[in-house]
Order: C-alpha cells, then sequence, then structure tokens
C-alpha cells in the first residue's frame, strides 16, 4: 500500500503535518519532502487507496465513526513504519487513539507540526472545489466551527508550531524544516521560572512567542558588529506589533561597563520604559551578560529575551542567569541572578562570525566536556581540523553546522544540569568556573585584550596542573588539556604577568571564601571537585608550568 512497508520496525516519519482543512498540509508536506528528498504520504489519500473509494463516499456510506476508526489504524501503522512527511487529515488529531500514538512518536524524538495558516485563506481553500464532508452546508460557518474546536488541541498535541501567514508554499516548506530540525534545551529547577533555549537556524523566529503579548516596548541592546542580525531582530518585532528602541552599545568588554548600563537606564527612562516591557539582549557574551544586567535592575526586573550571535554566547552566556558588569577591579564583580524568558541560538548569526572568535568560543565547549559530557571532548577531538578551520561564509549548509549544532545542544545542556539545582552558585554550579580563576586574572591583566575562551583554556591547563601537583589526576589528563585545546587553535599558556599580580586577583574571585582562595580541579573527567585553600606553592608551582 502506497510508500508503507511493514518489514522494518524501527521506521518513523520525518515529521508529521497536521492542521485546519485548507492551511496547505499538502501542498506545503510536498514541497518540504521535495527539498529534502524524502517521501511524502496524505493520509486521506492512503486511506482512499485502502478502502477503495473517496472519501465523501465513504462518509456516505458508513458514517464518520467509521471512517475514524480506519484513519487512526493506518495513522498508527504509518507512525511506526513510514520515513517521510506524513500530513493528517484535519480531523485526525481529535481521534484520542491518535493522539496517544503522536504522543509516543514525540517521545521517541518525533516532530509534530502545526500549520497555522492565515484562517481566511484556509477557509477559501478548503471551500474551493468542495468534496469535504466535514464542510458540508455552510462552509466559512462550519470552518470556524471546526477551529474553535481544534486549534486547541492542535497546540497540545503539536510540539513544532510554524505559522504560514504571508508565506509562500516554498517559504513556508522551508520554515518547517528549520524548525524541525531546531534542538531545544528546557532549562528548569526549584528557583527557575522554565524556559527553552532554542537552537538552529531560525531559532531567532521565535522572539515574539516568546516575549509574549505583554510588552509593549522592547528594547532591543546589541553591538554594532551584529546589525545585519539585529535588523531581523527588529523586523521580526515591529512586525510582532511592538515599539522597539534599538541602542547600540560598544562592542565585547567596553559594554560591560556602569557607563554603559547608566546611559540604558536613562534612555528606557526617557522613553517610558515600564514594568510590563521587555529587553532583548542580541550579540557576544558580552552584550547578553550587559543586557540581563539592564533587565534585571529595570524597575527592579522586566522580561528579557537573549539571541546569542557567537559561539560562547549560544553554548554559555546566553543561559542560566549571571547577569553582570566588570568593575576596575575585576571581571563580573557586580550583577544578579536573573533568569531570561527564552534563549534563541539562531546559528544562521555564525555566519558573519570571524574564525577566531569561533574558537574561543570551543574554549568553553571543551570545559563543559572535562567537567560533565566527554562525549563532547570525542566530538571536538573528532572534527577538530574542520572547527579550527571555521568560516562563517561557508558554514551554513556544511556538515559542521550539525556537528557545532550538537555541540551546542550538549554543552548548554551540561550548563542546564549545574543550574537547575544551583541557580545562585552556592555549590555544583561553582563547578561551571572551572578554569576561570586564573581565566579572569588573565583577562584582566591583559585589560581585556585577551577573549574570555582563549583565558579560559589557559586557566583549564591551569586548574590541571595544580590537580596534578596535589595528586588528583596523572600527567596524562593534564597533557590531554593541553593536546586537545591547542589541536583546537586554543592557547595553552600565557606569560603576560607576575604570579604575586595573578595570586591578588585570584584572591577576588567570587568563589574565595574570606582570605582563601578556593578552585574547582578535576578528579577524573567528567567528576569535579572543590579546592579550597590549596598549598600556596602548589599554585605557584601550577602557575610557573603554565608560563611559556
Ligand atoms: N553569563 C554567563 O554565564 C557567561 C558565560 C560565559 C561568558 N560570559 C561572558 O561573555 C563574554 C564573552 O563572550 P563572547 O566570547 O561572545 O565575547 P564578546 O561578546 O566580546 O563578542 C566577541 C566579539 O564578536 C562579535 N560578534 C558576536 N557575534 C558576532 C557575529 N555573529 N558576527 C560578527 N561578530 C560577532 C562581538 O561584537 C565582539 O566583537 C565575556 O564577557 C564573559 O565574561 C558570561
Ligand atoms: O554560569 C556559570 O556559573 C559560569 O561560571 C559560567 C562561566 O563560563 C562564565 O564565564 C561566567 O560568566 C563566570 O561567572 P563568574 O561568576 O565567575 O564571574
Amino acid at each position: 500500500m502506497g510508500a508503507r512497508k511493514t518489514t522494518h520496525r524501527n521506521r518513523r516519519p520525518h515529521a508529521v503535518i497536521i492542521g485546519m482543512m485548507g492551511a496547505g498540509k499538502t501542498r506545503v508536506g510536498k514541497e518540504i519532502a521535495h527539498m529534502i528528498r524524502i517521501p511524502f504520504a496524505d493520509a486521506d489519500i492512503e486511506i482512499e487507496r485502502e478502502v477503495g473509494m473517496k472519501i465523501p463516499a465513504y462518509f456516505e456510506k458508513y458514517g464518520e465513526r467509521a471512517f475514524r476508526k480506519v484513519e487512526a489504524e493506518l495513522i498508527a501503522d504509518y507512525l511506526e513504519d513510514f520515513e517521510g512527511i506524513f500530513s493528517l487529515g484535519g480531523g485526525a488529531p481529535m481521534t484520542p487513539s491518535t493522539q496517544d500514538a503522536l504522543a509516543r512518536y514525540i517521545d521517541q524524538g518525533g516532530r509534530v507540526v502545526y500549520l497555522d495558516a492565515d484562517p481566511a485563506e484556509a477557509m477559501e481553500r478548503a471551500n474551493r472545489g468542495g468534496g469535504r464532508p466535514m464542510l458540508n452546508g455552510d462552509g466559512n460557518a462550519r470552518w470556524k466551527k471546526l477551529f474553535k474546536e481544534r486549534d486547541p488541541v492542535f497546540r497540545r498535541v503539536a510540539n513544532v508550531h510554524v505559522r504560514t501567514r504571508g508565506l509562500t508554499p516554498q517559504g513556508a516548506a522551508k520554515k518547517v524544516i528549520d524548525m524541525v530540525a531546531e534542538r531545544t534545551v528546557h532549562v528548569t529547577g526549584a528557583a527557575i521560572e522554565p524556559y527553552d533555549v532554542a537552537i538552529g537556524e531560525g531559532a531567532m523566529n521565535h522572539l515574539v512567542e516568546v516575549l509574549g503579548n505583554k510588552p509593549h516596548k522592547i528594547a532591543l541592546i546589541h553591538t554594532q558588529s551584529v546589525q545585519r542580525h539585529s535588523d531581523r531582530a527588529r523586523a521580526l518585532l515591529r512586525q510582532g506589533g511592538y515599539e522597539v528602541s534599538e541602542i547600540v552599545i560598544p562592542d565585547a568588554e567596553m559594554g560591560k561597563t556602569i557607563t554603559v548600563a547608566n546611559g540604558i537606564w536613562e534612555r528606557l527612562g526617557n522613553e517610558g520604559f515600564t514594568r510590563s516591557d521587555a529587553v532583548v539582549g542580541l550579540g557576544g557574551g558580552a552584550a547578553t551578560d550587559l543586557a540581563g544586567f539592564v533587565a534585571a535592575t529595570w524597575m527592579r526586573g522586566v522580561r528579557y529575551v537573549n539571541c546569542p550571535t557567537s559561539l560562547l554566547a549560544m553554548v554559555d552566556a546566553s543561559t542560566g542567569g549571571k547577569t553582570g558588569i566588570n568593575t576596575p577591579q575585576g571581571k563580573n564583580l557586580v550583577g544578579s541572578f536573573y533568569t531570561p524568558a527564552g534563549v534563541l541560538a539562531d546559528t544562521k548569526t555564525l555566519a558573519t562570525l570571524p574564525n577566531d572568535i569561533f574558537i574561543e568560543g570551543l574554549g568553553e565547549v571543551a570545559k563543559s566536556g572535562f567537567i560533565g559530557d566527554p562525549e563532547i571532548l570525542t566530538i571536538l577531538e573528532s572534527h577538530a581540523d574542520e572547527l579550527r578551520g571555521f568560516d562563517g561564509s561557508s558554514f551554513l549548509g556544511s556538515p559542521l553546522e550539525d556537528v557545532v549544532s550538537e555541540l551546542i545542544e550538549r554543552t548548554v545542556t551540561v550548563k542546564a544540569h549545574h543550574v537547575s539545582s544551583d541557580l545562585k552558585e552556592k555549590g555544583l554550579r561553582e563547578f561551571l568556573n572551572y578554569g576561570h580563576t586564573l581565566g579572569h586574572a588573565i583577562e584582566k591583566l591583559e585589560h581585556f585584550r585577551w577573549r574570555h575562551g582563549n583565558a579560559v583554556a589557559v586557566g583549564m591547563v591551569y586548574a590541571a596542573e595544580l590537580a596534578h601537583i596535589l595528586g588528583y589526576i596523572d600527567q596524562d589528563l593534564v597533557d590531554y588539556h593541553r593536546s586537545l585545546l591547542s589541536s583546537l587553535g586554543l592557547p595553552t599558556s600565557w606569560n603576560g604577568g607576575s604570579f604575586e599580580d595573578v595570586l591578588a586577583l585570584m584572591h577576588r574571585d567570587k568563589k574565595a571564601r574570606g582570605n582563601q582562595l578556593r578552585f574547582v580541579v578535576l578528579d577524573s573527567i567528567g567528576h569535579v571537585v572543590h579546592l579550597d585553600n590549596p598549598p600556596v606553592d602548589a599554585v605557584e608551582e601550577a602557575f610557573r608550568r603554565i608560563q611559556h
């Protein structure tokens, strides 16, 4: 029967499309299948083939109940044994057994796409040509009634919601393809209002959905270097009906200052931002840290969404709610724990990311591998050459994009795990600071000319040396730090300052307690321990070993 086969049991649709009659499920479904070169099946056509008659005739002869039974059985079979794009009839998701089958399919990683079209267009298309028993009589009134019943069910049973208003069938198909390929990490925990990190090409399209309908004004905070991406965000925000105040901040660490924050508070005040308005932070980690800090402090906290555009911001800075600014005394010394409403890591933005800034981000990726997910290290090792050679202009659609998306998903998952039970960093979350005790000191002593991820890379080698000197790990693991990080193009040594200067800054690290230094070190890959008040000669000897 059709494309259905019954021999292999581990097959399942690439995506299942549901939606109202006339939404374009068949047209868009065929387009998607054509674009990604996989089969397409339409449940209604397969039913007609199976029962040997047209659906209106079947309805007339046996009634809706009999039709729904045949339909549910056929859908259950296809969900277990069809590899392609599968579109369902408009009423199919209303059958409880089909809802259960779709839930099982989603549990196994499936994507049920609600194709949400413009109602006027869908109604017009559905009534065109007749042949729809559910619309007999006053077609428009019937469609509207069905929409009222079905829309809440579609929203509940689908895990991908695609609005197609204003899009051509090709445009809608491309949107579905991007959204189906998207990865999501859910961040939750006792003190956290849950939110999602969406990762993929087109993730920024969720902006309006995540901001919701309460805000009227949006402060879109970004640096000049990502103007092209903020133009896109601004267009999406305006389409969503918000009033947008674009706020361009100085680049990188120059943006993470009290002067910049104060300038933004003044603007928000002058422009009448209220507590129901919101902030969008778009850019590298410095921009998202600053935007989050402004959101946390304006009127004691307004909604904010991060749109990270550097690898480092995607894997680390944009998630977890650490917001803040630097002071003349050191890195991130002022700030607050303030959770975003959502994070949209749109991989399209990586197309403009310079190679050195991409590589820097790999420092935090490797950190997550060392502290929590050894598979990350395996992926980094296997793709070191391609990662080191990252070129934004040929990145989108390349095999590397999938590798990078997986690294982002895994790294964010490690972060979400540490944040979920310890938002305010009382213990477990400190493990995310692996490599940062020395790393932040280097950044400060280099007047922030050293990039954060590079400083953290050296800081991890330092932490590994310290752990080795104190007997936590063997020399092989120290050597592995050096070989992996340098294979990615990251630095593993530093000779830009004295031990006395470094020590003084490490005493100002937020993990320090009183006069006691506090590090996090590995005792094996994936297992981190606190190291309180280590002997100063070990601290100095480890420093000597990371110098040239
Ligand atoms: N809050 C947290 O949990 C957390 C975690 C890790 C790092 N951080 C902070 O993040 C910052 C480092 O982030 P970063 O590495 O992204 O540095 P960054 O923000 O300084 O960005 C690096 C440079 O790349 C540019 N850039 C970013 N995206 C671009 C794009 N798509 N195309 C072209 N240029 C682009 C930026 O404008 C900047 O010039 C540090 O301040 C660090 O302390 C915070
Ligand atoms: O989220 C955390 O917790 C981290 O420590 C993540 C770090 O990678 C990040 O650099 C963070 O900004 C460091 O914060 P700080 O508290 O050491 O300033």
